[in-house]
């Protein structure tokens, strides 16, 4: 096997970040994350049948003496709730679970988010190690500590910031991933083209159809690069006080949409974090330039690339432009200024701005 690309997040809290194919049998790599004798493997009902026994058989040949527990959720954002982290807390605490003990995060964004805040809060805080298996999770949501469930009422309200205490992305998982699963990992990746390099999205309009086509050199230079600019960005700023706020870029519009929706993307009538956080690019990017801040073209540029990635670019149908807008007061950039969005000065150059009138985000959105 050759050597994993590798991504160093530094800081306080730093840990590696590992790319690269057949990752998750390597049970010596997977048994030097982990620090006691008990770990928990949480997965979701699509990736458990796929991974987990391969998982825990390399686990448990590499490290004899290790209780091992599992905790599989159903798929679905609506299942990142505090009812599925409260039970979380209770198969650690049937495990056994000391203080040295590990949640091992086999799975997408959900899986990731959730078994973090689980590890952030049991005993106050014990080792997280995030083995993610889409594309979204291993460009983005594995890396930086974000952890979090949603509430009804808005989307990751209640979480921690957690780092994980290592990152193990086996590239091989994404041969099973589903297209649309894979075209929604790449809008975070245009995201970072967006916000911190136009020349990353000269790279990714050259190299689209080779990511669609699951080209193995072309996914692998994705996700290392996109881990590059997260790690860069989060080791500044790991508890979001300032820059961090870039990686929100879209999500404004993004989260409003899928809070609106009910969290129903992974059922198929609505829109899945990915493909929300599109939607709400392009129309961080029109209010960018209806703002007159950034030109009409970068805007148009970016919905192109969406495109032809095959990404939504308009508001689904239905949604009621005053319910997006009363649902973005519970941003989590918002304050007591009001509204805060992530906006474009150009491609690749993003900055916070506060104080958007409610007319001028309601004429975007009504735009669609
Ligand atoms: N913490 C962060 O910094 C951060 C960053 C970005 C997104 N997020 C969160 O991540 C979540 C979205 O993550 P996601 O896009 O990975 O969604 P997800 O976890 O729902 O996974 C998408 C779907 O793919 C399935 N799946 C996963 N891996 C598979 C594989 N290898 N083969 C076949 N099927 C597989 C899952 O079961 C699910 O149905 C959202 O909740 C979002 O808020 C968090
Ligand atoms: O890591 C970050 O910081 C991000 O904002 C990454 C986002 O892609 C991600 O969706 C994150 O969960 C959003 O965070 P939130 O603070 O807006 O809930
Ligand atoms: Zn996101």
């Amino acid at each position: 096997m050759n050597a994993p690309r590798k991504v160093e997040v530094s800081g306080e809290a730093g840990y590696s970040i590992e790319i690269g194919p057949g990752l998750l049998a390597d049970g010596a790599r997977l048994a030097r994350a982990l620090r006691g004798r008990h770990a928990l493997v949480v997965s979701d009902g699509n990736v458990a049948p796929l991974y987990l026994d391969g998982a825990l058989a390399a686990l448990a040949e590499a490290k004899p003496g290790l209780s091992v527990a599992t905790f599989t959720i159903p798929p679905g954002e609506h299942e990142k709730t505090l009812e599925r982290f409260t039970e979380c807390l209770h198969a650690l605490s049937e495990l056994g679970a000391t203080r040295d003990a590990t949640v091992l995060a086999l799975g997408g964004g959900v899986v990731g988010d959730l078994a973090g805040f689980a590890a952030a809060c049991w005993m106050r805080g014990i080792d997280c190690v995030q083995l993610p298996t889409t594309l979204l999770a291993m460009v983005d949501s594995s890396v930086g500590g974000k952890t979090a469930v949603d509430l009804p009422s808005g989307k990751n309200l209640v979480g921690a910031f957690h780092p994980p205490r290592a990152v193990i992305a086996d590239t091989s998982t994404l041969r099973t991933l589903p297209d649309r699963e894979l075209r929604a990992g790449l809008a975070e990746v245009v995201k970072y083209g967006a916000i911190f390099d136009a020349g990353f999205l000269d790279w990714l309009e050259s190299h689209a159809d080779a990511l669609l086509a699951r080209d193995d050199a072309a996914l692998a230079e994705a996700i290392a690069r996109s881990c590059a600019f997260k790690a860069d960005v989060v080791a500044r700023d790991p508890y979001e006080r300032g820059d961090r706020a870039m990686l929100n870029f879209g999500h404004t519009f993004g989260h409003a949409i899928e809070t609106e929706q009910g969290y129903a993307g992974t059922t198929g009538d609505g829109l899945n974090h990915g493909e929300a956080v599109a939607v709400g690019m392009v129309l961080a990017a029109r209010l960018s330039a209806a703002l007159g801040r950034a030109g009409a073209a970068d805007a148009e540029r970016l919905q192109r690339l969406l495109e032809r990635l095959g990404l939504p670019v308009r508001i689904p149908a239905g949604l009621d432009p005053q319910a997006l807008l009363a649902r973005m007061r519970l941003d989590k950039k918002a304050d007591a200024s009001g509204l805060r969005f992530v906006l474009w000065d150009r491609a690749g150059a993003a900055r916070i701005v506060s104080g958007v009138a409610d007319e001028q985000v309601l004429a975007v959105l009504r735009e669609g």
